[in-house]
Order: C-alpha cells, then sequence, then structure tokens
C-alpha cells in the first residue's frame, strides 16, 4: 500500500498567498492624463505585483469638498503577494513622487495623484492606518463605474459592485473619450 504524505505548512516555504488587489487612482490638479499614466506605470514596476487590468478614464465631479475642479479617476486590478501595508506604502510614496501636497486644513482637497486601496483579496483591516475594504468605496460611484467596467462581478461588503451602480446617482461620472491609460 502506498503511503500519503500529508502536506503541512511548511511545505509552503517563503511562498505567500496571491490577492486579487484593486485600486482607484484620483487627479484633479496638473497634468491628471500624464499623473495618472505616470502612476500606473510605477504601480506596474512595483515587485511581487502584477498589473491585471486598468479601466477606461472617467471625468467625475468632486464628491465631499465640491468647491474643486473635476477629477481624472481610473481604477486598476492587480495580482500581488505584498502586505496590505506595504500596499498602502507603495501608494503613499507614488502619490509624493507626483508631488502630492496634504493639507491638513483641507483633507479632501484637491490633489495632483490620490490613490486608495479600495480592496486586497478578502483580507480586512480596521485601524486609522488601513481600513480595508475602503469604509467609503460602496457609496462612490467615481469609484464603483470604472471598478465595475473591468470587473463585472466584483463585490464589497455592501452588495454587488453592480446592484450598488444600480441605485446610485452616477450623473456625474462620464467616461472621457479618445483617452487611455495604457497598461503597460
Ligand atoms: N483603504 C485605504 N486606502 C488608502 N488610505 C487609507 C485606507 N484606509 C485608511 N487610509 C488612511 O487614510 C489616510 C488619508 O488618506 P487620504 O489623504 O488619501 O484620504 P482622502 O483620499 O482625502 O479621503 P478618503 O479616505 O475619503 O478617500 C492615509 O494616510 C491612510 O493611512
Ligand atoms: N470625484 C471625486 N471626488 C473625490 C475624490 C475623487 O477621486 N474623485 N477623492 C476624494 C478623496 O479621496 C474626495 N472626492
Amino acid at each position: 500500500m502506498s503511503e500519503i504524505f500529508s502536506i503541512d505548512v511548511d511545505t509552503l516555504g517563503d511562498l505567500k498567498p496571491l490577492n486579487q488587489v484593486v485600486f482607484s487612482l484620483g487627479s484633479n490638479q496638473g497634468d491628471s492624463l500624464e499623473i495618472l499614466q505616470g502612476a500606473v506605470d510605477r504601480l506596474a514596476e512595483t515587485p511581487n505585483l502584477m498589473l491585471v487590468d486598468v479601466s477606461s478614464v472617467y471625468r467625475t465631479a468632486p464628491v465631499g469638498n465640491t468647491n474643486q475642479p473635476d477629477f481624472y479617476n481610473i481604477v486598476v486590478i492587480a495580482d500581488s503577494t505584498l502586505e496590505p501595508l506595504l500596499l498602502l506604502q507603495r501608494c503613499q510614496a507614488i502619490e509624493d513622487a507626483y508631488g502630492r501636497v496634504r493639507d491638513p486644513a483641507n483633507p479632501h482637497g484637491p490633489r495632483t495623484l490620490d490613490i486608495d486601496l479600495i480592496q486586497v483579496g478578502r483580507r480586512t483591516s480596521e485601524t486609522d492606518q488601513l481600513t480595508l475594504p475602503h469604509p467609503r468605496a460602496h457609496e462612490r460611484a467615481f469609484v464603483l463605474v470604472p471598478w465595475l467596467e473591468i470587473d463585472r462581478r466584483a463585490a464589497l461588503p455592501q452588495g454587488h459592485v453592480d446592484d450598488l451602480v444600480a441605485t446610485m446617482d452616477t450623473s456625474g461620472v462620464s467616461k472621457v473619450p479618445d483617452v487611455s491609460i495604457i497598461k503597460p
């Protein structure tokens, strides 16, 4: 009779689970299209992260502080073995590289680049530094409309993204014709 060997965790060695990562990128200062392309290029260069898809570019009415220019928003999907906090640090380093200025007096104000982590596989986090899934994603058409475009099966704890989009006001979100961000 042949012996059956069990596979224990040790056989995984340094292998880490692969998570689908959803990023939301926005810009409403500077050359937004060039900045978004640069940010996607920088994400693509990140070790242990593989870009899967990039949405169309959407022009979106500002949410929160409405006294600022329209945003350009995209959603990017990647596969990664990186820990969520490392992904957040990478997002912030890319924001900084594109001249992001954080004004504590105007937290939702205009910015050259904002990268939010919407979801990292099924990982959850509830610290000040990182909340996962993103706590406001479910109510933001500028996140859900581009996300749904590239993943018809997208879902959040609050429901399937197609159902959430069907019941929200998406009038402030429109696809920008004739431009696209290239997936490197
Ligand atoms: N899922 C997340 N993605 C990005 N930042 C997060 C997340 N959860 C918590 N944060 C924290 O939020 C802080 C503020 O981020 P940021 O200045 O980009 O906020 P914001 O984009 O103005 O607002 P919002 O969080 O509503 O999108 C960051 O320093 C970060 O530590
Ligand atoms: N349209 C739009 N509105 C916003 C955006 C954004 O990216 N697009 N980001 C915000 C802070 O994360 C606040 N409001």
